[in-house]
Order: structure tokens, then C-alpha cells, then sequence
């Protein structure tokens, strides 16, 4: 099963890069350091002002579509989203299946002033402190691959460092899971990660059933102004997009489509 496998080789690599820094030192780091975050909700919160809200995705691959983007300059993709109007980016740090790369976040950093999440398979401690060590404003949880006690330890990690979390759901089960973490930010993804399926109507099935205080964000399989609309309709506050991004001529045409489909 694919998730199980990018996460077998997510520790693996963890390992690894243990050994070159420990846990403790990282964190001894964030102590010295000044490591301050963004108030990532008031960036991904619907208001009356900017009611559709984008987080723009750095994604050159996936175990589902393979190569996206060939020729990829993370660096430059982000410029483009940071200057037109993206509310956040996110920033796929995954090496093997996504190829991402966790340099990329401290690269991007240095020239944006919209938060930043780190895009990961994240299974332990370790990967939250590097989160915000490399740059990020906030880290994705996924309820599939964690169980409840793990998710809440993370959770808890990652808010005591004062890093944000978007918690990605694709059913009741996982919502539930969300809920009991006391999840603030929601992600829908519309793409079951274990089979690669995608269901467009997931967010009618599960908005619903999420209390009006939370941020909900829609994931994956979004390209169309249409489907924005409809979303934006039922509850969602922002938009997380990779794979269209990457495909069209003009991102910055896109982002102003988008962000002013609701007129
Ligand atoms: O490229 P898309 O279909 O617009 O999807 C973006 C994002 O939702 C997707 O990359 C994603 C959502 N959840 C994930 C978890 C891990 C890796 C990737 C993802």
C-alpha cells in the first residue's frame, strides 16, 4: 500500500538525519534561536474582504501523476505565488515520492511573508522541530496515518511550538480523529491516499459535520473555477492547489481567476 510505503521510507531516512542532529539538539536550537511563526489562521480564514483563500503548492511529483512539472525551479514558483496573491505555500518536503526537498522551505523563507507549511508524511517529533528550524508557519498531520494518540502528541508538539497544524481528513473516521485533537484547520483531501481515488463530493459529505468555528481547507483534484465556487459555497475557507499550478502557462493569471471567483 502506497502510504505505508512512503512512510516505511519516511523513517528510514529520519534515521538518518538523527544522526547527523538529534532531536535534542534541535531543539536546543529553537531555545537559542528566534523562531517566530505566523498567525496562519487569519491568512487561511474566509472573510467578507477575501473570501476564497489559496495555499499554492511547490510540487514537482507524485506517486500518482509521476513527474508534473519538468524543469522545476521551487524558487521561482514560490515568487510567483508569494507576489500574486497566494495566502500560504506549501512546500512538499517529501524526497523520494514527491521529490521535494526540505531545503526548499528555508529557500523560500528567506524572500516570502506568507506562512509556510512544511508538506510531509510527518510520524514523529523530530520531523515538527525540523519544521520549524527549516522555516515553516505550520505542519500537515494526516489522520490516516497516524492513530489517535500519535495525532495528539504530535499535535500538541507542534502547537508548543507554536507551529499552526492542517489536519487532512478523508472520512467520518478521520474526522472524528480530527475533532478529538482539537484540530483547528481541517483539510478535506479529496484524494484517498491509499488507492489514489478521488471524490469531488467529499466536502458535501463531511462539511456538514465539522463545527461553523473551524478552517476548512480543500485539497486536491482543484482546477476549476467552478468547483471553487461550489466549495466556497458549502463552508470552504481555503483552497490547497499543486498539480494545476504547475500545468498552466500563467500561475499569476490563475491565482487572480480564483481568488476573485466569488464576484
Ligand atoms: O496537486 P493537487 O491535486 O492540487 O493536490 C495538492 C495537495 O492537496 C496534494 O499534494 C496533497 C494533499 N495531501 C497530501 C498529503 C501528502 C502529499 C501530498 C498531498
Amino acid at each position: 500500500m502506497i502510504l505505508e510505503k512512503i512512510i516505511n521510507k519516511t523513517i528510514e531516512d529520519l534515521n538518518l538525519r538523527k544522526q547527523t542532529i538529534s532531536l535534542e539538539e534541535l531543539e536546543l536550537k529553537i531555545k537559542e534561536g528566534s523562531y517566530k511563526t505566523k498567525d496562519v489562521k487569519s491568512f487561511l480564514k474566509s472573510s467578507k474582504d477575501e473570501p476564497i483563500r489559496i495555499i499554492a503548492e511547490v510540487k514537482k511529483a507524485s506517486p500518482s501523476k509521476g513527474i508534473i512539472k519538468e524543469n522545476f525551479d521551487p524558487i521561482s514558483i514560490a515568487k510567483e505565488y508569494n507576489d500574486n496573491g497566494a495566502n500560504a505555500i506549501s512546500v512538499l518536503t517529501e524526497s523520494h515520492f514527491f521529490l521535494g526537498d526540505l531545503n526548499y522551505l528555508k529557500e523560500i523563507k528567506k524572500f516570502t511573508n506568507i506562512p509556510l507549511l512544511r508538506k510531509d508524511f510527518i510520524v514523529d517529533k523530530y520531523q515538527i522541530a525540523e519544521a520549524l528550524v527549516y522555516g515553516a508557519d505550520f505542519v500537515l498531520l494526516i489522520a490516516k496515518a497516524l492513530n489517535q494518540d500519535e495525532l495528539n502528541s504530535l499535535y500538541s508538539y507542534a502547537r508548543s511550538l507554536d507551529l499552526e497544524v492542517l489536519v487532512e481528513i478523508h472520512d467520518l473516521e478521520d474526522l472524528e480523529k480530527s475533532l478529538k485533537c482539537g484540530a483547528d484547520i481541517i483539510g478535506i483531501n479529496h484524494r484517498n491516499l491509499k488507492t489514489f481515488e478521488m471524490d469531488m463530493t467529499l466536502c458535501d459529505k463531511l462539511i456538514p459535520l465539522i463545527p461553523r468555528d473551524k478552517i476548512i481547507v480543500a485539497e486536491s483534484g482543484v482546477s476549476d473555477i467552478e468547483v471553487i465556487k461550489r466549495l466556497h459555497g458549502i463552508g470552504a475557507d481555503s483552497f490547497l492547489i499543486g498539480e494545476h499550478f504547475m500545468r498552466v502557462p500563467s500561475i499569476k493569471n490563475e491565482l487572480l481567476k480564483f481568488k476573485n471567483s466569488w464576484k
